[in-house]
């Protein structure tokens, strides 16, 4: 058994739906994941914001473009005049769900539930496009089995024996189409895996069943090696260990959402990066196998801001970089980048809500620095200590850039920098010259 991710630009008009579901129905059994329409997601945070801010004109309008999309998309897709009353009946029904959410009392319940919206309907179009086609196609509901804990992360063991039920009543189907993204809370509320966690689902869905592989397609073939957002000439890596992966996900190359690896890796299932536009290129495999001996790829993650805190305390001092980072976590905020001298420790974090606070306390310590604006630029490849060369090559390539912090040995895989953000592109570029 398959599980197939098909992303937002994937499923983002008629043509791309019909070109989903030929190669759904390929003839193995196969879980069907999919994203909202490109641009949905987007519009639906917009939606949100206006009803947050009581604005329902603006509400209002963003709905009435988007309905009026989906009935454009649902013309070109159907030829069978019962099947397209049927699609319109539910992308209305959804629309109407949202209108009825126009109104003053707005909370992050209300919120979810519009965020939800986008997945729903684009697998009841995609399904309902394949029952016309004569497929074998039925649709499992992720409301119904993918689940998060009271810490927020997925259940694992309630999704494996939630899903199992599906399997087991459609176990004569050959196609199972599923939502990405959404999934229900701990009180049993309509909740999202965060922006562009679709991938996770595959993931987490992929692990549960034990697949033989999860493919997540999308609009390029395969993970690059360098972001091809900034950077000219950049190629399609064709395989990749699972560290590899986890951290060009997790520092920004986006065509993998970070949380994605894990599960695949623990289940050790492979993950095949695929394009919808060129379904036969190879693409690439992420799997158990180590690369040995090479820089693999560079990715940079955006938003980054530096913290640097100075203080005589730390001299010949234990327990102070505890204290220090006991800050961030009374505050949840995940550190990024770590590096440290004698009298001071610098970090990097991307969550912003409690900066304020975190400063004040960090202020006890002695005195603190904070630099906004700044990019985390990760080279990633088998780095491990004999291998001679790499660093100097990676400094030879950035010599001409301000370097604010470095990370080499946290792994064996990833080499960080931090550079202002207006010296990304420049940074990304000189990589790829002079590494690839
Ligand atoms: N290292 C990389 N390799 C491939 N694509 C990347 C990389 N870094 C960034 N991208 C961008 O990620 C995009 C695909 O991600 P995304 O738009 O989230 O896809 P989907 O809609 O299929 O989920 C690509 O079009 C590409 O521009
Ligand atoms: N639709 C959601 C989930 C998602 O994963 O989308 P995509 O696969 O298009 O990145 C989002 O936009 O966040």
């Amino acid at each position: 058994m398959k599980v197939m991710k098909f992303g937002g630009t994937s499923v983002g008009s008629a043509d791309r739906m019909k070109e989903v579901a030929s190669l759904v129905s390929d003839g193995d059994n196969n879980i069907v994941v999919l994203s909202a329409m490109s641009g949905t997601t987007n519009n639906l945070v917009e939606i949100s914001n206006y009803l947050y801010k009581k604005n329902h004109d603006g509400a209002n309008r963003i709905i009435n473009q988007l309905e009026k999309k989906y009935y454009e998309e649902i013309d070109l897709l159907y030829k069978n005049s019962k099947i397209k009353e049927e699609a319109t009946e539910v992308v209305k029904s959804r629309f109407d769900f949202i209108k009825s959410l126009v109104k003053d009392e707005f909370s992050e319940v209300e919120e979810k539930e519009i965020l939800a919206q986008g997945e729903l309907m684009s697998t009841a179009m995609v399904n309902l496009y394949l029952i016309e086609q004569g497929k074998d196609s039925v649709l499992i509901p992720a409301l119904e089995f993918m689940k998060t804990n009271s810490d927020g992360e997925p259940d694992i063991s309630y999704i494996k024996e939630n899903i199992k039920k599906y399997l087991d009543i459609h176990k004569d189907s050959k196609i199972l189409i599923t939502q990405g993204y959404i999934c229900r809370n701990v009180n049993d509320e309509i909740d999202n895996l965060q922006r562009g966690g679709s991938d996770y689902t595959a993931s987490l869905i992929g692990a549960a069943v034990n697949a033989d592989e999860i493919q997540i397609w999308t609009d390029i073939d395969g993970m690059h090696n360098n972001d091809p957002r900034y950077v000219e000439n950049t190629k399609s890596i064709a395989e990749l260990s699972f560290d590899e992966a986890a951290e060009l996900a997790y520092f920004g190359a986006k065509i993998l959402h970070p949380t994605s690896v894990l599960p695949a890796k623990v289940a050790n299932v492979p993950v095949r990066v695929l394009n919808t536009m060129e379904p036969k290129a190879p693409g690439t495999t992420i799997s158990g196998k180590d690369s040995k001996n090479r820089i693999t790829a560079v990715a940079a993650k955006d938003g980054i801001t530096a913290i640097r805190i100075h203080s005589g305390r730390m001299l010949m001092a234990y327990g102070f970089l505890r204290k220090v980072f006991e800050i961030f976590e009374n505050h949840k905020t995940p550190i990024d980048m770590i590096t440290t001298s004698e009298v001071g420790v610098s970090v990097t974090i991307d969550k912003l809500k409690h900066l304020d606070e975190i400063v004040d306390e960090l202020k006890t310590f002695g005195s603190v620095e904070v630099d906004s604006d700044l990019v985390i630029i990760c080279i990633v490849g088998d780095l491990v200590r004999e291998n001679k060369g790499y660093a100097n090559r990676i400094f030879d390539a950035l010599k001409d850039i301000p370097l604010r912090m470095i990370s080499y040995g946290g792994s064996d895989h990833n080499i960080s920098v931090l550079v202002s953000s207006e010296n990304k592109k420049e940074a990304l570029r000189a990589l790829s010259a002079k590494l690839f």
